[in-house]
């Protein structure tokens, strides 16, 4: 038996297992498991041998330390047929989103499902190609368990993935989620040939959002500054990596965007503005992403409607 299973063979449970190989043997599990040695997903990479591939969930369930990496809007209708093999054990989340009919993030999903499991949250600013290649990269490791996440930390560190430590579960999941939502927005202005300085101030105002609802939602303020919030905010506004910022992008050129991506923030956009919403908060940027993803606005009605909104202290 392994230590350690990922769920979910795509680019990033399949960089994950590629990074923890280091520490040994690795099972990775997928259900289209069928590309031998290298993932059409994360091009370049030849995976080490410590990682053990199988389409056998029954088997690959074995282990006590398991890795949850499937899109969270995938994650409930997994757990609804598969939580029966997963209770119990200690379940790490890598999901970056919040689940479109529950309304919440992937960690409560799971605890839901699995009332006996410990439930962490591994996430922060990390590229699967670059984790993959072996780049020094950071990433928050979230469990409202201490000892767990003691133990976890270690476990999942390696001389080139260094995980700090929180438990604020919630803040270190929502940040991860909501950045996705703020990514969309900074891709449709550089899209739309709005410019840097509007970048910086949708970063911003975006990072003001993710804060007022994750807060709301019982996180702290501090996590939300953390890797997981403010350190994949950054990233993944920045960078032409971001599948959400080039899905914004292409959004505003008008163009057309390969549906068979995984773009998280368009779901979790209608999600959190569904939450604004619910929750009686102002989530304007987030409010605009969900319409322009679903072709319910156009890129220059979205920037009049958030410039004209009324003037207010910062
Ligand atoms: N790719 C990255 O750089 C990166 C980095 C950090 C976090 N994440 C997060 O990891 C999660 C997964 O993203 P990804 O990049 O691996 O996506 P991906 O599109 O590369 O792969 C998704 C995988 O999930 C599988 N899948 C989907 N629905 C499933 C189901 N019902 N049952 C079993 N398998 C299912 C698909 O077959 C595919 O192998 C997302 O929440 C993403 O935000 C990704
Ligand atoms: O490619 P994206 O936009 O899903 O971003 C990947 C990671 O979440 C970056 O930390």
């Amino acid at each position: 038996m392994n230590d350690v299973t990922i769920l979910g063979s795509g680019a990033f449970g399949t960089a994950l297992a590629v990074a923890l190989a280091a520490n040994g043997s690795v099972t990775l599990w997928g259900r289209d498991i069928d590309w031998g040695r290298e993932n059409p997903r994360l091009p370049g990479v030849t995976l080490p041998d410590q990682i053990v591939l199988t389409n056998d969930l029954a088997s690959a369930t074995k282990a006590d330390t398991i890795l949850l990496a499937l899109p969270a809007q995938a994650l409930r209708s997994f757990l609804d047929q598969h939580a029966r093999r997963l209770d119990g054990k200690r379940l790490v989340s890598t999901a970056k989103g919040i689940d479109l009919q529950r309304l919440t993030g992937p960690s409560i999903l799971i605890a839901e499902a699995c009332p006996n499991a410990t439930v962490a949250v591994l996430t922060g600013p990390s590229f699967a190609a670059d984790i993959a290649r072996g780049l020094p990269t950071a990433l928050t490791l979230a469990c409202g368990d201490d000892a767990a996440a003691v133990d976890l930390q270690k476990m999942l560190s390696t001389p080139v993935l260094r995980l700090y430590r929180s438990n604020d579960v919630t803040g270190a999941e929502l940040g991860g989620a909501l950045k996705n939502v703020i990514a969309i927005a900074a891709g449709v202005v550089i899209g739309a040939g709005f410019g840097d300085s509007a970048r910086a101030a949708i970063i911003t105002r975006g990072f003001a959002e993710m804060t007022r609802l994750a807060t709301h939602m019982g996180a702290r303020a501090e996590t939300l500054a953390g890797l997981s919030g403010l350190g994949d905010l950054t990233l993944t506004c920045t960078s032409a990596q971001s599948r959400n910022f080039r899905f914004g992008q292409a959004l505003g050129k008008g163009e057309e965007f390969d549906p068979s991506t995984t773009v998280e923030g368009a779901a979790t956009a209608r999600a959190v503005s569904a939450l604004g919403v619910k929750l009686d908060l102002d989530m304007p940027i987030a409010a605009m992403v969900a319409k322009l993803a679903q072709g319910g606005a156009s890129v220059k009605t979205a920037a009049e409607s958030l410039m004209t909104r009324p003037l207010k202290e910062e």
